[in-house]
């Protein structure tokens, strides 16, 4: 299916108190691959995927799908999304048939596709005269599921889209969506504080942290062998993998204050919580003037960090290297 890429794109909160959620990110999905986007709470995971569906205010930049400005494309149904909140983002006073039949093109069987899409998240068929108040939140977001399916997408972002259920119907939507995503080749990303839910489900990683991608690249890279330090303390506040269920615990990666998004700090973003940076190490001074690039072009592991080379891995990206 088609690559999905963002290109430098900004996101600002507008007001007096406003703020540049996303700066300048540039990510690419690979055509029919999975990246699951990490960062802990406000770093911005949100804001960046809804810009590419029209929901959040681009300032700068632009998201492609297949080569072409999603603003281009016809309503933008080949690019869709799953929210966290199945209750609202169904219309409670429509009926699931025509929530789904509403997202279909023109000239569908409208009748035998909704019984198609419900049968393929595992719903009976029955449920198409059903409001969404008569579903179970599990049921509810396979609903979601097959409302974004009806749009025929070459490329899906889920956004938390497990966090709002019971524990105990998480797994089978995590396993629907992943069997979805293989079943259409959907070019997928994947948005979770669970990092056991981003292994499972990512072929690559990228991290977020203020704003910024601070590391990307192939999951088992990222998962096993992180550069950055950032990415390094959120692996290492993960409960091992031998714990069930676990989540990032916001402020949890070192001891400093976490950050103001309406005051980023100067240098690189992370360097007032970083446990090998300036603060820790004399010789480590540049970190508090220079910022590091941030880039991300999954396919190859890289890190956003002026020493992640001194750590004994590969070299920092550039500013302005190539998706
Ligand atoms: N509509 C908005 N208006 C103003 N600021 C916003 C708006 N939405 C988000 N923000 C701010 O933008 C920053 C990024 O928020 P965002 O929700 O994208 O982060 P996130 O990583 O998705 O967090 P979470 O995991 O909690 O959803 C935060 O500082 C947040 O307070």
């Amino acid at each position: 299916m088609s690559e999905l890429v963002f290109d430098s794109v900004s996101v600002r909160y507008g007001g007096r108190r406003g703020l540049t959620a996303v700066d300048g990110v540039s990510l690419t999905v690979p055509a029919g691959k999975v990246v699951g986007l990490v960062g802990e709470s406000g770093s911005g995971k949100s804001t960046l995927a809804r810009a590419a569906v029209g929901l959040s205010p681009v300032s700068a930049g632009r998201v492609l799908l297949g080569g072409v400005d999603v603003r281009k494309l016809p309503r933008r149904r080949p690019l869709q999304m799953v929210f966290q909140d199945p209750y609202s983002s169904l219309n409670p006073r429509m009926t699931i048939g025509e929530s789904i039949a509403e997202a279909m093109p023109r000239g569908t069987d409208r009748r035998a596709e909704v019984a198609r899409l419900l049968e393929l998240v595992n719903l009976d068929p029955e449920r198409a005269t059903h409001l969404p108040g008569q579903l179970s939140g599990g049921q509810r977001q396979r609903v979601a599921l097959a409302r974004a399916l009806a749009g025929r997408p070459e490329a899906l972002i889920a956004d938390e889209i497990t966090s709002a259920l019971d524990v105990s119907v998480q797994g089978a939507v995590l396993n629907l969506v992943r069997s979805v995503q293989r079943q259409f080749d959907l070019s997928m990303l994947f948005i979770s504080h669970n990092l056991a839910v981003i292994r499972y489900l990512s072929d690559f990683v990228a991290v977020m942290y203020l704003g910024r991608i601070v590391e990307a690249g192939p999951a088992a890279q990222v998962l096993t062998d992180p550069q950055h330090p950032y990415t390094r303390d959120l692996l290492d506040a993960a409960p091992s993998a031998h714990k069930p269920l676990f989540d990032l615990d916001p402020g949890a990666t070192a001891d400093a204050e976490p950050p103001d998004p309406h005051h980023p700090p100067a240098g690189c973003r992370y360097h007032p919580r970083c446990p090998v940076g300036p603060l820790v190490r004399s010789d480590r001074e540049i970190c508090l003037r220079a910022d590091p690039a941030e880039d991300a072009a999954p396919r190859k592991h890289a890190a956003a960090c002026h020493f992640s080379e001194s750590e004994g891995h590969e070299p920092a990206i550039s500013q302005g290297a190539s998706v």
